[in-house]
């Protein structure tokens, strides 16, 4: 028979959940990702205090997508958001490039805690729409994943959350990488 037993348990039970947890440094466009993927349009946004927390269909999952303020209020609690996450979404302003050092020194931290080993990270590499933003190779460079990440699942997607692209191109791979398992 062609129909795989946990395919088949899931139509019956209903879609897979999981957790998804969007950190990135303050103004890098979290919110204004999470609202044009669930209202797809361009909302005006204020400075997240706390978080946002919204529930995205895929085919055949469910994302629970929180989106964390990146004020320096909000970045120690980050690890507690990651804590039982299944995904990661790493949101760089990419016309910024003096501030993402700093962030990404402290989500390389929390991601060496074991509970993590297993993300999938997909780094949004946003506002491509501005003339002297980051190119993804350049972003590449600078955050060396395959270095610092060794052995986890990642990818870097180009997007512009205000235009519209590039942002479904990246949670398609999320939903596929996670899928899987
Ligand atoms: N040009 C351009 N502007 C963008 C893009 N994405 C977001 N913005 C703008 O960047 C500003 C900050 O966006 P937010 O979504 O509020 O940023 P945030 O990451 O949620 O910020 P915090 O909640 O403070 O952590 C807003 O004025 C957005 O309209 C983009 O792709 N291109
Ligand atoms: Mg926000």
């Amino acid at each position: 028979m062609g129909i795989n037993f946990s395919n088949f348990v899931r139509q019956l039970l209903g879609k897979k959940q999981v957790k998804i947890v969007m950190v990135g440094h303050p103004h890098a466009g979290k919110t204004t990702i999470l609202y044009n993927l669930k209202l797809g349009e361009v909302v005006t946004t204020i400075p997240t205090i706390g978080f946002n927390v919204e529930s995205l269909e895929y085919n055949t999952i469910r994302f629970v997508v929180w989106d964390v303020g990146g004020g320096d209020k909000f970045r120690p609690l980050w690890r507690h958001y990651l804590r039982d996450s299944q995904g990661i979404v790493f949101v760089v302003d990419c016309e910024d490039r003096e501030v993402i050092t700093e962030v990404w020194d402290d989500l390389k931290m929390m991601l060496q805690e074991d509970a993590l080993k297993d993300v999938a990270i997909l780094v949004i590499a946003n506002k491509q729409d501005l003339a002297h933003s980051m190119s993804v190779s350049e972003l590449e460079d600078k955050l060396d994943l395959s270095r610092n990440l060794p052995g986890m699942r990642w990818r870097i997607q180009a997007a512009s959350a205000t235009q519209g692209y590039g942002l479904r191109e990246g949670f398609d791979w999320l939903a596929d990488e996670l899928a899987k398992k």
